[in-house]
């Protein structure tokens, strides 16, 4: 079975099975300490004072049971409030420091210093001032989660993979709907990770401030547990506060837990009567760019990527851009996709110019750009939904087109649960559906193996039919498979060196691979890449890497 036609499901590995289940070996290694405690305070005859036998821990905590457990209460409602307080600002911080540069710049250097600032000088003052009461001890907790609630969120929201942002901006998603529904999701992870650092600190937090000013809770029961020399009961308390710790720390991994993208498959549901079943595929556009140059700056130097790059593209010709690495082949396509403006010169569709290309064309960028967190009927939904169809709607016509590309089994699947190519697939036919006639495509199989590579080259022979298309690619043989015309663009900065006209009907059968005219056509755009004699453009399957 090749790579393209197996799924990706997760299950236990066979290592896995020789594996102990989560938190076996802990709780095993926890007995065994137990044990060998209990046995030298036993044999060497230890005072309670000094170590207290686990045995008589526990005794001691029964017959005190009444008021440890108000203490735990008390500690416990202290550590909640104020983690949900603290995360509800660390969220709200996150959002604004994300928000504005300006802020964050200001603000963040002030959230990282708050930190340097230790909780006895932290707690008393907030005791003075807000009282003994729970409400203190809530709020000492809510500033001590704050900071890595709002670091961990701040951070997944900037550093989404840059493909997911621009292959949802060419779909037409708004700055809100990227910040919702893309940042967002992404960041998930990175806020239970701080949500996490943030409860397991909340109980000892708590427990601290109680310790420096409270009327009750576990510091308080601490404080008098050792003037009385109960070292029994003080064990007592630090056992309560652990199983505390646990258990917070246990909500926040059922939270992330039930939050998972896998917990929101949608069942299959049919289009509402009286919705269009698909939109109608917009005119495939002829394209021209006049003169297109663009320079980067970085730092003190200045990067000419593209010098006048001069295309005619006709209206459902596909043109495939072959090059060197670092020539400007994806500058030109983000141009192209409205995601950069060039430095000079302009590109006319249908030969009129237009002020941007975004919502033009239909993108398909280099990197996997599939949303993790949504099925591959959800990826390929975001099109429609995007273009103002209800959801429903949106989600029967995906899974329809999926089943049309001949992936009906996947529709339900993750993207980490799709073979590569099959995600390759899902990816080409979310840009598909938008039904916009211009799409441009990236090196959308640079990831896959030779065999699924030549597979899916075919599939998407006959996939662009009727669509205007430009493919980047840096595989001579796939640009002479796909395109009409080859155009080859020099080393930085890119120039079209010269084009060449590959003439077979599309689609195109993999029995082209293996026709003479193709062998040429492949030497003719190396000889123009000014590959080095001997380097083999002729073997079907094998790429020729530029
Ligand atoms: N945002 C940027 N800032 C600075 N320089 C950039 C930026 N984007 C691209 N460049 C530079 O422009 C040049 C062209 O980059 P580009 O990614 O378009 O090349 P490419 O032909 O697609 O490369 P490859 O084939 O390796 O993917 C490179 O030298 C690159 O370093």
């Amino acid at each position: 079975m090749s790579d393209d036609r197996r799924p990706r499901r997760p299950g236990p590995s066979t290592g896995a099975r020789a594996q102990w289940p989560g938190g076996a070996l802990a709780a095993v290694v926890l007995l065994g300490v137990v044990i060998v405690w209990q046995l030298v305070v036993t044999v060497f005859e230890v005072r309670p004072r000094v170590l207290p036998s686990p045995t008589r821990i526990v005794t001691a905590a029964m017959a005190d049971l009444p008021k440890l457990g108000r203490a735990v209460g008390v500690t416990a409602t202290e550590a909640l409030t104020g983690l949900v307080l603290g995360t509800v600002i660390g969220v709200a911080v996150a959002y604004c420091l994300f928000a504005s540069s300006v802020l964050e710049r200001a603000l963040y250097p002030v959230l990282v210093l708050s930190q340097a600032v230790p909780l006895i000088a932290v707690a008393p003052l907030v005791i003075i001032w807000f009282g003994f009461e729970m409400g203190s001890k809530a709020l000492v907790v809510a500033l001590y989660a704050v900071f890595p609630v709002a670091v961990a969120l701040l951070r997944g929201l900037k550093r989404v993979p840059p493909a997911q942002i621009s292959a949802t901006r060419t779909l037409g998603a708004s700055r809100m709907w990227i910040l919702l529904s893309v940042r967002t999701p992404h960041a998930a992870t990175h806020f239970f990770s701080g949500l996490r650092i943030a409860a397991t600190y909340a109980p000892a937090t708590a427990a601290t401030a109680e310790f420096l000013g409270a009327r009750a809770g576990l510091g308080v029961y601490l404080l008098s547990a050792q003037a009385s020399f109960r070292t029994d009961l003080v064990f007592a308390a630090a056992v309560a506060l652990t199983a505390l710790t646990l258990l917070l720390f246990g909500v926040v991994a059922a939270l992330e837990w039930l939050s998972a993208p896998r917990r929101f498959r949608r069942a299959s549901a049919p289009s509402p009567p009286g919705e269009p079943a698909e939109h109608p595929a917009t005119p495939a556009p002829a394209v021209r760019t006049e003169r297109l140059a663009r320079d980067f700056v970085a730092g003190r130097t200045r990067v000419a990527a593209l010098d006048g790059v001069s295309l005619e593209i006709g209206s459902g010709e596909f043109v495939a851009v072959v090059g060197p690495s670092g020539c400007g082949k994806t500058t030109l396509l983000n141009i192209l996709a409205g995601l950069d403006e060039p430095t000079a010169g302009r590109v006319l569709v249908d030969g009129r110019p237009v002020p941007s290309l975004l919502g033009v064309a239909a993108y398909m960028p280099q990197q996997d750009s599939l949303l993790p967190w949504r099925t591959a009927a959800g990826n390929v939904a975001v099109a429609a939904e995007l273009s103002g169809r209800s959801r429903r709607s949106a989600d029967d016509a995906a899974r329809r087109s999926l089943t049309d590309f001949g992936l009906g089994e996947f529709t339900e699947a993750l993207p980490e649960e799709l073979s590569g190519g099959m995600r390759s697939r899902v990816a080409f036919i979310r840009t598909a559906a938008t039904h916009r006639g211009l799409l441009l495509l990236d090196e959308p199989f640079a990831a896959l193996d030779s065999i699924t590579r030549s597979t899916l080259q075919t599939w998407l022979s006959a996939a662009s039919v009727g669509r205007t298309s430009v493919l980047v690619t840096h595989d001579i043989g796939e640009a002479v498979f796909l395109a009409d015309t080859v155009v080859v663009l020099s080393p930085r900065p890119g120039q079209v060196v010269g084009t060449v006209t590959v003439g077979f009907e599309r689609p195109r059968s993999p029995a082209l691979r293996r026709d003479e005219r193709y062998f040429r056509l492949c030497a003719e755009v190396s000889s123009l890449l000014a590959l080095p004699a001997g380097t083999d453009t002729n073997t079907p399957m094998e790429r020729t890497n530029i």
